[in-house]
C-alpha cells in the first residue's frame, strides 16, 4: 500500500506538434502542498490537467488515489475526478446562472446526493469560506474574491484527496489572494487534502512544502521548502 495520493510517472503530452511535457515525474503525499512554478509556456497547466485526469497524456502514467487513470473507463475517470479531486482555476469558473449555494452543491448532486442535504453541505462550506451572506447571489453580482472563495468551497465540498489549483490567486488583489490561499492551505493542514498549485506568485510558493520548477516541459529542479 503506497502512501501517495498522486504519482505522475514520465508523463508526455503534446498538442499536435507543440510538445508541452517531455517526461515529467512527481509524487504527492496526503496533505502535502506542492507548488508548480516556471516561466510562461513551460507546461504547468498541462501538467495540472494531466495529473487531474482532465487531459490524457500520450505517454507515461498518472496514479490518482491509488488508481491508474489509463486503466479506467471514461465514466470511472469522471467518477474518480468527482469524488477525489477538487479543481480551482484562475477565474473561479462557477456556473454563471447558478447561485453560489447551487454552484457549491453541484458536485454533490452529480454524485447522487439529495438536494436538501447537498444544499445544507454547500451552505456549511460557504460559511467556512466566509461568503454565506452571498449564498443566493449569482457570480456576476459578486467580486472576484467572493467568487473564488465559492470556487474553493466547491472544490472542497466532496472532501477530495487532492485539490488542483491553477493560479488561484492570479486574478485577485493581494488581500483577497491571501484569504483564498489561506483557505486552501487550511484544507491541506487540517483535512489531509493535498494541494497541487500552479503559481507565479512567490507568496503561494513560499507556503508550499515543496516546489517543482518546470522549464520547456521538463522538471528543472525540485526544492523541499519545509
Ligand atoms: N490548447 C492548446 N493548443 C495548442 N498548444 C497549447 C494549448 N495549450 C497549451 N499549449 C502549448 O503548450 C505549451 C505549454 O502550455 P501550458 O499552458 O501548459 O504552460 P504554462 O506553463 O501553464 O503557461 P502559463 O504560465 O502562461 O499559463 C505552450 O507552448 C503552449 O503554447
Amino acid at each position: 500500500m503506497t502512501d501517495l495520493v498522486l504519482e505522475v510517472l514520465r508523463v508526455e503530452y503534446a498538442y499536435r506538434r507543440d510538445i508541452a511535457l517531455r517526461g515529467v515525474s512527481l509524487q504527492v503525499r496526503p496533505g502535502e502542498v506542492l507548488a508548480v512554478t516556471g516561466p510562461s509556456g513551460c507546461g504547468k497547466s498541462t501538467l495540472l490537467h494531466c495529473a487531474a485526469g482532465i487531459l490524457r497524456p500520450q505517454a507515461g502514467t498518472v496514479k490518482l488515489a491509488g488508481q491508474d487513470l489509463s486503466e479506467l473507463s471514461e465514466a470511472d475517470r469522471t467518477r474518480l475526478r468527482r469524488t477525489k479531486v477538487g479543481v480551482v482555476m484562475q477565474f473561479g469558473q462557477l456556473v454563471p446562472d447558478l447561485s453560489l449555494v447551487d454552484n457549491v452543491a453541484l458536485p454533490l448532486l452529480l454524485e447522487g446526493h439529495d438536494r436538501a442535504a447537498s444544499r445544507r453541505a454547500a451552505l456549511g462550506w460557504l460559511e467556512r469560506v466566509g461568503v454565506a451572506e452571498d449564498a443566493y447571489a449569482v457570480p456576476a453580482e459578486l467580486s472576484g474574491g467572493q467568487n473564488q472563495r465559492a470556487a474553493v468551497a466547491r472544490a472542497l465540498v466532496t472532501g477530495p484527496a487532492v485539490v488542483f489549483a491553477d493560479e488561484p490567486t492570479g486574478s485577485l488583489d493581494s488581500s483577497a489572494g491571501e484569504q483564498v490561499l489561506d483557505l486552501l492551505l487550511e484544507a491541506a493542514r487540517t483535512g489531509d487534502t493535498a494541494l497541487v498549485v500552479v503559481t507565479h506568485d512567490n507568496l503561494v510558493a513560499a507556503h508550499a512544502d515543496r516546489e517543482v520548477r518546470l522549464r520547456d516541459g521538463l522538471i528543472q529542479h525540485e526544492v523541499a521548502l519545509s
